[in-house]
């Protein structure tokens, strides 16, 4: 049976996807899905695994399967990988959706992710990489967020207090 979120998390790695979607689910009593958690148990492997054995493009190959699956067939928070928007096919899905990029700045993004081995992308140089993927995909998510939420200086329960005021939604 077909099914739509009720809430899908766009935005950069270690902006609180993750963190958020999960205390948001909580507060709207539905349930929680990270499409990068489903690709790992799908392909028993970690994320930084498969960019190692097999490059990025797989990568995004087989992120793109689990975010179609994922925006058909799950009816609560879903929080999606930070390159997911990349694909064209995916960014028309999320046109129909209530979409919440989270966002940060430079300065937050290495202080969460810098030291971080799990995040491929941002293995060296974090703070140089962060900026050029921001460059090549800011106007990316911006153009299929519902709202903008800033996570600069908040708390995650701050964060989920701003994203529940900005889609105008009550807890359950
Ligand atoms: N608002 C916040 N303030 C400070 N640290 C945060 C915040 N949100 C998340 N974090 C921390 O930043 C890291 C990345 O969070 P995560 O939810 O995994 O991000 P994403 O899924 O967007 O990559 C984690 O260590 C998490 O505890
Ligand atoms: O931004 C990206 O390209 C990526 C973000 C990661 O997810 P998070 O945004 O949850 O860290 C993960 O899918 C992979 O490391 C690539
Ligand atoms: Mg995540």
């Amino acid at each position: 049976m077909s099914a739509a979120p009720v809430v899908v998390l766009i935005g950069p790695m270690g902006v609180g996807k993750s963190t958020v979607g999960q205390l948001l689910a909580e507060r709207l009593g539905v349930g929680y899905r990270d499409t990068d958690d489903d690709i790992v148990a799908e392909q028993g492997r970690t994320i930084a695994e498969i960019f190692v054995d097999e490059g990025e493009p797989v990568f995004r190959a087989i992120e793109k399967q689990a975010v179609q699956r994922a925006l058909t067939g799950h009816d609560g928070v879903l929080a999606l990988g930070g390159g997911s928007i990349l694909d064209e096919d995916t960014r028309a899905l999320l046109l129909g959706q209530r979409v919440v990029y989270l966002s940060m700045d430079v300065e937050e993004a290495v202080k969460r992710t810098g030291l971080n081995a799990a995040r491929p992308l941002l293995a060296v140089n974090p703070r140089k990489q962060w900026r050029e993927l921001m460059e090549a995909r800011r106007h990316l998510y911006e153009g299929v967020a519902t709202v903008v939420v800033t996570t600069d200086g908040r708390t995650p329960e701050e964060v989920t207090q701003a994203a529940l005021d900005a889609l105008e939604l009550k807890d359950a």
